[in-house]
């Protein structure tokens, strides 16, 4: 099961909805401060906490878990921006019976910071000095937690308005947001906690990528039924190398290369060979080029002439030129940043935004990849991967990440889920070859992942 993720307008949708449905907005709270509240207790359950509560409903979630910890016996602080300018938040506050300072220099820090200052209500940088107390007050706790979100973070677009602490945990309602899932503010979240608060089953095409169900191999069947991956080797066969034993062990049943000269280091499970009709073969299951293909831009034009499903890969990327080439081929198409920009040029809008406009012209399946890695589709879907080790960013690793989406589009996964499905077992991978890894590593752990 896969989280859904709701831009801030949807999440607002959603929750009216809900009401329309019959739930009052202050059972919705109710809902939110307690879920809050059962979260600080399992993080910390002794530190004394202090919230600070902004002027709408993200203040109100607040007051409903201040009520709830002083109840179970932890001692509780809240200081506020001012009254509350809600309905809901103003019901909330007047079920707070204990002290309630202003935010000002004198308010001294807790053990345990939880900040409801602003949610998806954040509109504008926070004031200075209301940015400055947030950081001082972080800085001067043990445990830091946000409600809903970090407050000074765009919910739709990931970016940071005002500079903003780094959580040990964000505890969300009803859906994620998409910034729990883009840089820069995913890596201030720490632990994302998803908490239900009674708005039904949240529909939604956009999803945080979970654990994938891969294709069991048919105990009865050949090598050819579990996928033949079949890669194009270009200038620099060392690249090719890592995506087709990437693709090798990442399940591929047979995993061949074409290439005009031997490539050393092979297993010689990887069959390599120099014939043209190879490509005719009709049981590739998905045709990779790109990986190392260097300057030989014909090898993309002789994988476009054939029908077999297609991964295009770096330099194979640039040598599109144009997005609607691709329509009518069944594309993986697996961009970084820079690459994007050069096939598609400059796209207003979130990195969510783009990657589905650049799907919907390409009419393929779009990797975007960078620490926030998006897979994109025509039709609207959209995976957010959770966070994966940094160390991701090194050599070679896009070329192991191209070899194990052929592979899964080769043991039969349709291409959006074989992209989502590859995007979860690279970041996996690397989290056990970690710290430190090479893209050689990488595709050792794939064995057990795939
Ligand atoms: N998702 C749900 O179903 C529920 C969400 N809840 C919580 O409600 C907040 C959203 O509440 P809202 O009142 O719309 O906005 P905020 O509390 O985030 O912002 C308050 C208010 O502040 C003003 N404002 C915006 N930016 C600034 C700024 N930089 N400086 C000063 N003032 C600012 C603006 O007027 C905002 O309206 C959501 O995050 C959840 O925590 C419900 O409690 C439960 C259901
Ligand atoms: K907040």
């Amino acid at each position: 099961m896969t989280r859904p993720i709701l831009p801030a307008a949807a999440t607002v949708e959603a929750e009216q909805a809900a009401i329309a449905g019959g739930t009052p907005e202050t059972d919705l709270m109710e809902n939110a401060g307690a879920a809050l509240a059962r979260a600080i207790r399992l993080m910390s359950p002794w530190r004394p906490v202090l919230f600070l509560a902004g002027p709408g409903n993200n203040g109100g979630d607040a007051f409903v878990a201040a009520r709830h910890l002083l109840e179970q016996g932890m001692q509780v602080r809240i200081a506020v921006t001012g009254a509350p300018k809600r309905d809901a938040a103003r019901w909330a506050k007047g079920g707070w019976h204990g002290e309630v300072e202003l935010i000002s220099e004198e308010t001294e820090p807790a053990p345990l910071l939880v900040d409801a200052l602003f949610g998806t209500g954040l509109g504008r940088p926070l004031g200075e000095e209301l940015q400055a107390h947030l950081m001082r007050l972080a800085e001067g706790a043990a445990m830091t937690i946000a409600c809903d979100l970090p407050s000074g973070v765009d919910a739709d677009s990931g970016e940071m308005l005002s500079p903003i602490p780094r959580y040990d945990a964000t505890v969300t309602f009803g859906a994620l947001k998409p910034a729990h899932r883009l840089a820069p503010a995913m890596q201030h979240m720490g632990d994302v906690i998803l908490a239900d608060i009674g708005l039904g089953e949240v529909e939604s095409d956009w999803r945080e990528i979970g654990k994938p169900e891969l294709p069991a191999p048919d105990p009865v069947g050949h090598k050819y039924g579990r996928g033949l991956v079949h890669c194009l080797a270009g200038s620099m066969p060392g690249a090719i190398a890592l995506s087709a034993h990437a693709a090798a062990r990442a399940g591929a049943g047979y995993v061949r290369v074409s290439t005009s000269r031997m490539i050393d280091g092979l297993p010689s499970a990887i069959v390599q060979t120099d014939s043209a009709d190879a490509l005719d073969d009709e049981r590739i299951g998905c045709l990779l080029v790109g990986p190392g293909m260097g300057d030989v831009p014909p090898l993309l034009t002789l994988a476009l002439t054939k029908t077999h499903p297609l991964v295009i890969d770096a330099d194979a990327i640039k040598a599109v030129g144009e997005p609607d080439r691709l329509v009518g081929h069944d594309v993986i198409l697996t961009p970084h940043e820079g690459e994007f920009e050069a096939l598609f040029g400059e796209i207003e809008g979130t990195k969510a935004d783009r990657a589905l406009i650049a799907a919907q012209r390409s009419q393929s399946i779009i990797v975007l990849k960078g620490p926030d890695t998006l897979v994109a589709a025509p039709d609207g879907r959209l995976g957010f991967a959770p966070p994966a080790p940094a160390g991701l960013a090194t050599a070679g690793s896009g070329d192991v990440l191209a070899g194990i989406i052929a592979a899964f589009r080769a043991r039969g996964m349709e291409p959006f889920e074989a992209a989502c499905a590859a995007v979860w077992v690279h970041g996996r991978a690397a989290e056990v070859a970690g710290p430190n890894f090479i893209a050689d590593d990488l595709v050792a752990a794939l064995g057990p992942l795939s």
